[in-house]
């Protein structure tokens, strides 16, 4: 994980450097080892995952765990979210993105933001400097809108205790103002809080696939981090095939992988995630119809001791269609300390490896 190697260094230049050096090795030497399951995308159905039946959650918990040690990826159906809410947000993503004036964008730019929450201009960010290499001086093409965790979006009305990542108790979130885009704090409002609590069905899930008690993460989980992105990518005016020598023109988001512990995908239906699978191929991962995509991220990839795979991944619209997407990244509580639960996870995991 790239913090053990970014808390060494003694300046940001140098952690940034150290960030970067770590992820040009985990491009150049596939993102995953020992894996002897072939890497694919599976699709799994959930919907047994609800039933009262152990046995039953734990065949769900199996397959996970297969998909987990594997490619770190898989698609979920049968998880309870009605396509009405899913294309309500794709719709507002579409209607921020497309609709908002650029003024507003703009007093709403994550630069006034001590939590990087608001609009994300395309330029502005880069998750790998390597794509802008001497050539090509393309920035990325996806522009985003972030926020994150607050009470009034948990369901379960949370604890009172959330806190951002620097201890504050206040939440950093803004949003446009309803005269602005009426109806879509209600929208999001709606998607987030089923978003967390299927984030929190799955992770009972996750406890159960590393032969753990099923409510092993429970009291970690209830002023969770939950950071969630509304992103665009535009359609291309000059699309190309997937380029095995990575030499693409337009990247949309760069190579990277994702921190917390798990992420929740819901992406509109033009093509575009790209997975990079052990033997450095781009494995292209496109939406299955209803599904959302689950993905390890490095978090729980440590947690686990690299048994589940924080896979690294990219995102290049190659269609002439604007493609959207929304990522939710899913964490415990920000103030959580997991020293001896990694001790005592990974302990039973290996207790229980033959599960
Ligand atoms: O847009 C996508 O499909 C993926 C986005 C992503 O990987 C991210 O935001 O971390
Ligand atoms: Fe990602």
């Amino acid at each position: 994980m790239a913090a053990a190697i970014v808390e060494r260094s003694a300046t940001r230049d140098e952690a940034r450097q150290a960030a970067q050096a770590y992820l040009n090795s985990r491009i150049t030497n596939g993102t995953t080892t020992g894996a002897r399951k072939p890497f694919t995308v599976p699709e799994i159905n959930i919907a047994p995952s609800f039933s009262p039946s152990l046995s039953d959650r734990k065949a769900v918990a199996a397959q996970i765990r297969d998909a987990c040690t594997t490619s770190g990826f898989f698609h979920i159906t049968g998880h309870g979210i009605s396509e009405d809410t899913r294309q309500a947000i794709l719709t507002e993503a579409r209607r921020f993105f497309k609709t908002l004036p650029q003024e507003r964008k703009e007093a709403l730019h994550v630069k006034h933001s001590n939590y990087f929450r608001g609009w994300e201009p395309a330029e502005y960010t880069y998750v790998n400097p390597d794509d802008w290499n001497a050539e090509q001086q393309a920035p990325e093409t996806k522009e985003g809108f972030n926020w994150g965790y607050e009470e009034g979006l948990d369901p379960s009305g949370g604890d009172g205790l959330y806190r951002e990542l620097d201890g504050e108790k206040v939440n950093g979130n803004v949003w446009p103002s309803e005269s602005d885009l009426p109806g879509f704090y209600g929208v999001v409002k709606e998607y987030y809080g089923q978003v967390l609590s299927l984030a929190r069905h799955l992770f009972r899930l996750f406890a159960l696939s590393l032969g753990l008690p099923e409510d092993e993460f429970d009291e970690m989980i209830t002023h969770p981090g939950g950071i969630a992105r509304l992103l665009y990518y535009p359609a291309s005016n000059d699309p190309q095939p997937l380029d095995p020598n990575h030499k693409d023109k337009e990247i949309g988001l760069g190579a990277h992988s994702d921190y917390e512990c798990f992420t929740i995908l819901l992406c509109s239906s033009a093509p575009g995630l790209e997975i990079l699978s052990p033997d450095n191929v781009w494995v292209p991962a496109p939406a299955v119809q209803g599904s959302f995509i689950i993905n390890v991220a490095d978090f729980l990839m440590r947690w686990t001791n690299g048994v589940y795979k924080s896979t690294v991944h990219r995102v290049v619209n190659r269609t002439r269609e604007d493609r959207y997407s929304i990522p939710f990244f899913f964490s415990i509580n920000y103030d959580q300390m997991v020293e001896w639960t990694i001790r005592r996870s990974i302990l039973r995991y290996e207790l229980v490896s033959m599960y």
